[in-house]
């Protein structure tokens, strides 16, 4: 340690370097000391990054994960808006110290050593607009995310946000394949929000307390590829006929009905960022090596003959270690082709198919031709 380290001045000096989040590049070293040296006393903490910080949901999410106690550096990146943002948020009492960084010239610094980086980064949806109608745009928008992830923090756990998940999952995937990075375990698509909702609606018909209620649900995450296994919820429970088409209804509309309500302001961001900060907490536990951890996520998958499903994951030191059998399905849930709720489910995973070979049209045109050949829409 320098000799005065621990004089006034120099601290003086050690608290100025996190005033400026718009150069942290210039005093990197400096500035993350601190964390370092609170790890010496406890817990070590993980490092985990916000890209789309400034947005509706990142702002939220930023502010949840200031109050992660897993959490020992918070860096949030975005293209604009950040040092406002790193200001607010960094002058909460909670342990984790946050650094701001803006434009894509900060990126590498960004994402460098993080051990999760957690991605609300894109446009959201309009009234009229489907999931799919921002993929031109976020597609983008996560290709140059992911390769800087590649580059600067290839280890790290991915928990993408951004819409539509269906498609941007498939292209980060691509974009660490083309890295030589790509880990399969290290990818989730986050569709947390859907369970929350379907928790929620579920507890309401129930009568119950939403927070001893859990509903996987299965699929993607848009429309009628949104699966709510409502024979499968805890604790077990049945529903009428009625009930079930109104649940399912309305968990797989639950965004169009957000989006409905805000009348052009944009889609779901509190309650995004609320699913979002649970999902990483959960993913941050997993690290830690906490046993029995399991949340439902888009990842790559065997489960069915799509290349990616949501369905439960058992999360773990590396990501999504395992993930788990769909389990027993009643009818409404399994029929493929017979009648019309089994036409109905056809051709919801044929929805998910088609937004996936959507995504490796735009970047692996090779896969592209092979999907194709699988594609049932
Ligand atoms: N997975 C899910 O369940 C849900 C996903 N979403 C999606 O999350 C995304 C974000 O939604 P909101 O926060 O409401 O949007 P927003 O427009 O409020 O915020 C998006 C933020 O991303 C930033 N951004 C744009 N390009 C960037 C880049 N290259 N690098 C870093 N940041 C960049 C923007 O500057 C903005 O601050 C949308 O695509 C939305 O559809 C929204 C709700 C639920
Ligand atoms: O509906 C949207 O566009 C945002 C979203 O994914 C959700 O709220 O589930």
């Amino acid at each position: 340690m320098h000799p005065d380290a621990t004089s006034p001045s120099h601290r003086i000096a050690r608290v100025a370097a996190h005033l400026n989040p718009t150069r942290p590049q210039m005093e990197e070293g400096a500035a993350l000391r601190p964390a370092a040296c609170r790890a010496k006393g406890g817990a070590p903490g993980f490092k985990v990054a916000v890209v789309g910080a400034a947005g509706g949901i990142g702002q939220s999410l930023s502010l949840l994960m200031k109050m992660n106690p897993l959490v020992s550096v918070l860096h949030l990146y975005d293209v604009v808006n950040t040092p406002g943002v790193t200001a607010d948020v960094s002058h909460m009492d909670t342990s984790a110290v946050v650094r701001g960084f803006i434009g894509q010239q900060q990126l590498e610094a960004a994402l460098t050593g993080m051990d999760l980086v957690i991605i609300p980064a894109g446009l959201p949806r309009k009234p009229g607009m489907t999931r799919d109608d921002l993929f031109n745009k976020n597609a983008g928008i996560v290709r140059s995310i992911c390769e800087g992830v590649a580059k600067s923090c290839p280890n790290a756990i991915v928990n993408l946000i951004s819409n539509p998940v269906n498609s941007t999952v498939p292209i980060a995937a691509e974009v660490f394949k083309r890295a030589g990075t790509y880990c399969p375990k290290r990818l989730l698509g986050v569709t947390t929000l859907d369970v929350a909702r379907a928790n929620t609606f579920v507890a309401e018909v129930l009568g119950v307390d939403p927070r001893e209620v859990n509903v996987p649900v299965v699929g993607g995450h848009a429309g009628v590829t949104i699966l709510p296994l409502l024979s499968q919820v805890s604790p077990p429970c049945s529903f009428t006929p009625d009930e079930i088409s109104y649940l399912t209804n309305r968990i797989q509309n639950g965004g169009t009905e957000v989006v409905e309500a805000k009348a052009g302001a944009g889609s779901a961001t509190l309650s995004m960022a609320f699913a979002a900060a649970k999902f990483a907490d959960a993913c941050l536990r997993g690290m830690r090596g906490d046993a029995g951890i399991v949340e439902c996520s888009y990842v790559a998958s065997e489960v069915t003959e799509l290349p990616f499903f949501a369905s439960k994951v058992r999360l773990g030191r590396g990501g999504a270690e395992e993930i788990l059998p769909l389990g027993p399905l009643n009818d409404f849930e399994s029929r493929p082709g017979e009648g019309e709720e089994g036409a109905e489910r056809e051709h919801s995973e044929g929805r998910v198919l088609h937004e996936q070979v959507r995504s490796y049209e735009w970047i692996a045109p090779d896969l592209y031709r092979y999907a194709k050949t699988k594609e049932r829409v």
